[in-house]
């Protein structure tokens, strides 16, 4: 079984992470505030990490935590030579880079969203931006009261994918007094109550209306692919992987 260590385990997603993992086993878990086990998996603080990857012989780190703290661990990956598997969201540009620098030592795999749904609505939102080359373009998600972030990780991975084919101009929270542009692309963030998240990309013109959407209904289907990227990843090369590589693999 493929041993693994949960970056944020105290967190919502590190619950389901361990819910998720049958074929594998969590053998420790980080997170700052001062508990000593979640479903009897012990908890350690990221400061420690390197040395409790070492004691617990972690082939692999799942994380879904937040920005410092799962740079923190990174850092601990390239010192004790375990992969990482990154599913926090929000990071800056430096952080990206941090992970950048750390891919260069480890096989790390960063996505923003680990549904095989989303993977399949970015390859359709692809085609549609790139065939219907003129109509407007409006990018929604909502999710749960406590999200942090905004907008989402998968929302602006996205954007990304729209960017390749439109040059569209992001207008985050549009308010007050101004005609729409053309090169514009609307986004917004919703949060309320517990919506697991939730993406819609809305185009229009000529007279109709096309909605692409996903929506996740459990943390399980998170859980369950960065767990299947898990194992997925031990004994690769370093280097940067997405979860795109897993799925179509
Ligand atoms: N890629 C994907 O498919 C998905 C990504 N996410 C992303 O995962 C992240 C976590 O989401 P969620 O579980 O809902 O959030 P939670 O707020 O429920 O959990 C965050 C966790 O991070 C821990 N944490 C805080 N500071 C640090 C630190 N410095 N070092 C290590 N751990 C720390 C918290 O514990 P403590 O305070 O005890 O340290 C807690 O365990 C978010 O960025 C979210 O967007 C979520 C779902 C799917
Ligand atoms: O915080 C969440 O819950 C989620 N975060 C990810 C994101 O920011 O896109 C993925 C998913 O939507 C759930």
């Amino acid at each position: 079984m493929t041993r693994v260590a949960v970056n944020g385990v105290t967190g919502q997603m590190g619950g389901a992470v361990i819910e998720a993992a049958t074929d594998s086993e969590v053998v420790v878990g980080f997170a700052t505030s001062d508990t000593d086990t979640v479903d009897d998996v012990p908890v350690v603080h990221p400061a420690e990490a390197a040395a409790a990857l070492r004691e617990y012989d972690v082939d692999v780190v799942v994380d879904f935590a937040v920005p410092n703290g799962a740079l923190t661990v990174a850092e601990a990956c390239v010192e004790a030579g375990v992969p990482m598997v990154v599913g926090t969201t929000g990071f800056d540009e430096d952080g990206l880079a941090r992970l950048q620098d750390a891919s260069e030592e480890i096989p790390l795999l960063k996505a923003t969203n680990f549904s095989q749904g989303i993977q399949v609505l970015q390859r359709l939102i692809s085609e549609a931006v790139g065939t219907l080359d003129d109509y407007d373009l409006e990018l929604m998600e909502t999710h749960h009261n406590r999200k942090v972030d905004a907008p989402s990780g998968t929302a602006s991975s996205i954007l990304d994918v729209i960017q390749e084919e439109r040059d569209v101009e992001p207008v985050y929270g549009r308010e007050g007094h101004a005609p729409r542009e053309d090169d514009e692309i609307g986004v917004f963030a919703r949060r309320a109550g517990d919506v697991r998240g939730e993406h819609e990309l809305v185009l229009a013109g000529n007279d109709e209306v096309l909605s692409l959407s996903h929506r996740a209904e459990d943390r399980g289907v998170f859980a369950a692919g960065a767990l299947d990227a898990a194992a997925w990843l031990v004994g690769r090369d370093s280097g940067w992987y997405e979860f795109g590589d897993v799925v179509d693999a």
